[in-house]
This record gives structure tokens, sequence and C-alpha cells, in this order.
């Protein structure tokens, strides 16, 4: 394993995501696009081989040699390392025998993450229940990724150009989520979040808090973790200097003069903020994971079961993804996108 490579050009994996889904298409159309960095798909090849057919797409396909130097990305052409699936794939149908595949893509792109023989680890989506048929503890990637970095604390963030939005709890059922956010927890959800994003800018990050209550407990009314969990956290790091304001009731938070006035929004749970970010970017969004030993990126969807039979799956939030793990990279992550590499 090439563990001391220097090279200028980053290497990223590209995981192939459920087999059954549309990561197989967004691989294959977003092969055809630029890029500054040579990708290594991890993936089942027959099955890349099959969709780029479908697809009327070219797809040269090259075995990944992990010795060998750095190549920069050409399209229509894509290193693979060939992890197969069992069973034949059926695009739409979910097959837990292929959910065994999709999990070893996973671990050998975290492990080829560890080891730094990638810059980067983006990821295509992933069905969680049906992963979870074989690993009962998984829940997403984000959790999956922390748990083989060995790192307690990491934190799910969506971003587009313009908005920011990072999660105290992830895939978590809504009746658990209260209990869930302690002010331990937060403390730690936050600190991840400002290392993270002065590592990224360099500079002091303005969180806004969301409450975890409508009109953020209204003084108890409506609830007590406001006041007596999220605001003491809060006053924890002004205490220190930090820029953490809130709780803030979620419902207005995200006008566009708030959405000015703050680097980053922390949502109590999923889908207090991710709906947000998604009707403003759907598509032009990305998800990192905070708080990793490397840089891993996603798409904003997830495996679309419902359209993959048809292959009219769009790639931009893949595409977007790709290219925010660059930006990252370069430390180029809060300027505007240049031009589409398309
Ligand atoms: N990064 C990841 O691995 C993610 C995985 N998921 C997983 O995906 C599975 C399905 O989740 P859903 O909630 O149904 O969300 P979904 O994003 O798969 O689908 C929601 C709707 O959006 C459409 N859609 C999604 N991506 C699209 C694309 N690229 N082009 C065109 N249309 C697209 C779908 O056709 C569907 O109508 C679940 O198992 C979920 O956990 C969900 C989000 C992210
Ligand atoms: N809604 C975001 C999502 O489900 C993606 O989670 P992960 O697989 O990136 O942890």
């Amino acid at each position: 394993m090439n563990v001391n490579r220097q090279s200028l050009i980053p290497r990223v994996a590209l995981t192939m995501g459920e087999s059954a889904g549309i990561g197989p298409e967004l691989i294959v159309r977003v092969a055809q696009l630029k890029f500054d960095a040579q990708i290594v798909v991890i993936a089942d090849k027959a099955l890349l081989e099959s969709t780029a057919q479908a697809l009327n797409l070219s797809l040269k396909l090259i075995n990944m040699d992990w010795d060998s130097p750095v190549h920069k990305h050409q399209p229509g052409h894509l290193y693979i390392e060939n992890i197969p699936c069992e069973q034949p794939v059926v695009a739409g149908k979910l097959n837990a025998e292929n959910a065994k595949a999709t999990l070893a893509i996973l671990a050998r792109a975290s492990e080829l993450a560890l080891d730094k023989t990638v810059d980067a680890i983006v990821t295509s989506p992933v069905h969680k229940a049906n992963l979870n048929q074989v690993d009962q503890n998984f829940l997403g990637h984000t959790e999956f990724f922390a748990k083989a970095a060995n790192i307690d604390k990491v934190v799910m963030m969506l971003a587009t150009d313009e908005l920011k939005v990072t999660l105290a709890t992830t895939h978590l059922p809504l009746a658990k989520v209260p209990q869930a956010i302690t002010q331990d927890e937060l403390k730690q959800v936050i600190g991840v979040i400002l290392n993270s994003l002065e590592n990224i800018t360099g500079e002091k990050t303005k969180v806004a808090v969301c409450g975890l209550n409508p009109h953020a407990g209204e003084g108890g009314l409506l609830g007590y973790e406001d006041d007596e969990i999220i605001r003491p956290v809060i006053e924890h790091f002004c205490n220190q200097g930090q820029l953490v304001f809130g709780p803030f009731p979620a419902d207005t938070l995200f006008t566009p003069e708030k959405r000015k006035a703050y680097d980053v929004f922390l949502a109590m749970y999923h889908d207090q903020g991710l709906p947000v970010i998604k009707a403003f970017g759907f598509g032009q969004c990305v998800n990192v994971t905070l708080g990793l030993p490397y840089i891993r990126t996603s798409v904003d969807h997830g495996t679309a079961l419902d359209i993959a039979a048809s292959y009219t799956a769009s790639s931009d939030s893949l595409e977007y993804a790709v290219n925010y793990a660059l930006r990252l990279l370069s430390g180029r992550a809060t300027e505007q996108p240049s031009t589409p590499s398309s």
C-alpha cells in the first residue's frame, strides 16, 4: 500500500452505494466529466459495465494498482477496485445478499482513507434498512465511518454554496430525539462544528442553534429542553469567547436575513434542518461528515429505488459532492465553485 504517496493530484475513492439504487448510474454519468483528481471507484465492475450500456455511455474501467502513480481523471474512464455483488442485481429491487458487497465497499474505502492511500471518500447513496439486515449496527455512512475511525463524535453537515446546516442528532426515531439531546452531547457536537469549520475557513464560525420545541419552548410552556439543556451549553461556549447564538425558534431561523447573519445552523434533528436546505439546494448540495480524520462527502439524496430502473436520475449532487471534496482538499471550500466541470 502506497502510504507515503506525494502528488499534487488528489486521489478520491468513490463508492458504489446500493447496487439496486441509482448509485451505479450516477457513477457512470459522473465518469463522463472532468475532474482535477484521480477518481477510483470501488464497485461491482460488471454492474458498472451493464449500466453504461443501458445508458449508452462509454466507460473504460481500468483495474486499480494502488502502487502506480496518480493519474488525472479522463472523461469516460475510471479506475476501479472490483468488489462484486453475490447475486444478480435488479435495478429498483433490494436484495440483502448484495448488501454484503456494499458494506465491504464501505469498509475498503474507510481503510484506504485511514491509511492515506486516498485523500477523500465520496459516497453514493446506500439503503440503510438493506444494510441493516447484514450489519445490525448500520445506521448510515456517518456512523459507520466514525466507528471505523474510532472517533466518538462526528457531525453531519449539509452544505450548499449559501447555507450550511448541521445536525445534533442524525438517524434516530423522532421519539428518541429529546433524550438524546444532553448537555454533554451538545457540547461535543458544537465543539466538532467550531473546530472543523475554523480549520476549513481559517476564521471563527458564527453558529445559530435551533431550539428543540416550537418557539424554542416559549419559556417552558412548550417544553423545558430549550432553556434547561440547550441554553446553558450556548452560554458555556459564549463564555469561552465563541460565536454561538440561540436557542432560536427554528421556524423563523432560515429567513434570508438570518441566513446571511450566520455561518452555520445547528438543527436538533434530521427533519428540522434537512428539508430547509434541500428545498433551497437539492442537487447543488453536499453531505459532509465533520470530525473524521479525512474528507468524506456524499450526495444530498437517497437510493431513489423508484426511478433506478428508468435510468433518469440526476447526477448533479454526486458531481457537486466530488467537486466539494476537491475544494475542501485544496482549502477552497468557502469559495464559490469555479465553472462547471462538464
Ligand atoms: N447518502 C446516503 O447514503 C443517503 C441514503 N438515503 C437512503 O435512501 C433510501 C431512500 O430514501 P428516500 O427517503 O426515499 O429518499 P430518496 O432521496 O432516495 O428519494 C426521494 C425522492 O427523490 C427522488 N430522487 C432522489 N435522488 C434523485 C436523483 N439523483 N435524481 C432524480 N430524482 C431523485 C426519488 O426518485 C424520490 O422520488 C433510504 O434507505 C435512505 O436511508 C437517504 C439519503 C442519503
Ligand atoms: N439524510 C442524510 C442521510 O441519510 C445520509 O446519511 P449518511 O449515510 O451520509 O450517514
